[in-house]
């Protein structure tokens, strides 16, 4: 059985303020023992979140991080080293975000994911189409090949140690949701190309669904079969509606 996963990603938001009530309204939280649960702060914040949650089961985890392990000669990065350092145990790779705005391409994300590993960080690979690609009926494509560039490279075997979370761009932000079938498509066909390599690595990843989840439809995503649990944005900068979301895994 894989064990859920409910991660929060904050993207660019707070201010020391705010991330100060939000980390009040998560210690406050009852949360369900068989779920991980983890937030994703911007990186100015990740010392104040991380010492605002000391001793709660409530990991931590960068949103980007840099193509090379160590701390260096990298002006305005920050090192998978120096994010161990700082408490976390997570990072997101190629959110759609990173992908689009930040024009972050599979050959640099490919480095990130490697440069997070050999820190002992666990990467959180984000992959998803955009509308554009599901209406021209591109979607397990573009995300076989989000998924495929690190398996090329890395091996199969860099999964077992990582979460992939499948976040159609089209469902970000919009309120739009991927309804529970069209996600566990995708999610069944990432575990399938998984499989094609190594079942037992297939079977024990966890795939996180992201997109407009609330806790009102969280709990239909969650059921079914290959979604083990989400990547939320806005819904979790409100500590009830993120711990409503996470009892939602819990069930
Ligand atoms: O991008 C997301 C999480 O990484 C999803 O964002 P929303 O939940 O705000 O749609």
């Amino acid at each position: 059985m894989r064990r859920p996963m409910v991660a929060g990603n904050w993207k660019m938001h707070g201010t020391r303020a705010s991330v100060a009530e939000l980390t009040n309204g998560l210690r406050h939280l009852a949360l369900p023992s068989g779920v991980d649960v983890a937030v994703f702060p911007p990186c100015l914040y990740i010392n104040q979140v991380v010492d605002a949650l000391k001793g709660k089961s409530i990991s931590v985890g960068a949103q980007n991080s840099a193509v090379e392990s160590m701390q260096g000669a990298l002006t305005g990065e920050i090192a998978p080293s120096q994010l161990v350092d700082a408490g976390c145990s997570l990072v997101l790779i190629g959110h759609s975000e990173r992908r689009q705005i930040m024009g972050e391409q599979d050959k640099m994300l490919i480095r990130k994911f490697a440069a997070a590993q050999a820190c002992g960080l666990i990467p959180v690979l984000c992959v998803g189409e955009t509308l554009e690609q599901r209406e021209a009926g591109k979607t397990l494509e573009v995300v076989g090949r989000q998924l495929g560039s690190i398996i090329e490279d890395l091996g199969v075997g860099a999964f077992a140690k990582a979460v992939i979370a499948y976040e159609p761009v089209w469902a970000i932000g919009t309120g739009l949701t991927a309804s529970p079938q069209q996600a566990q498509d995708v999610h069944a066909a990432i575990r399938a190309q998984l499989a094609a390599e190594n079942s037992e690595v297939a079977r024990g990843v966890r795939l996180l669904y992201g997109g407009s989840v609330k806790a009102a439809n969280a709990a239909e995503l969650f059921g079914m079969p290959d979604i083990d649990g989400g990547l939320i944005g806005g819904a979790s900068l409100n500590a009830d509606e993120f711990g409503a979301i996470c009892r939602a895994a819990g069930n």
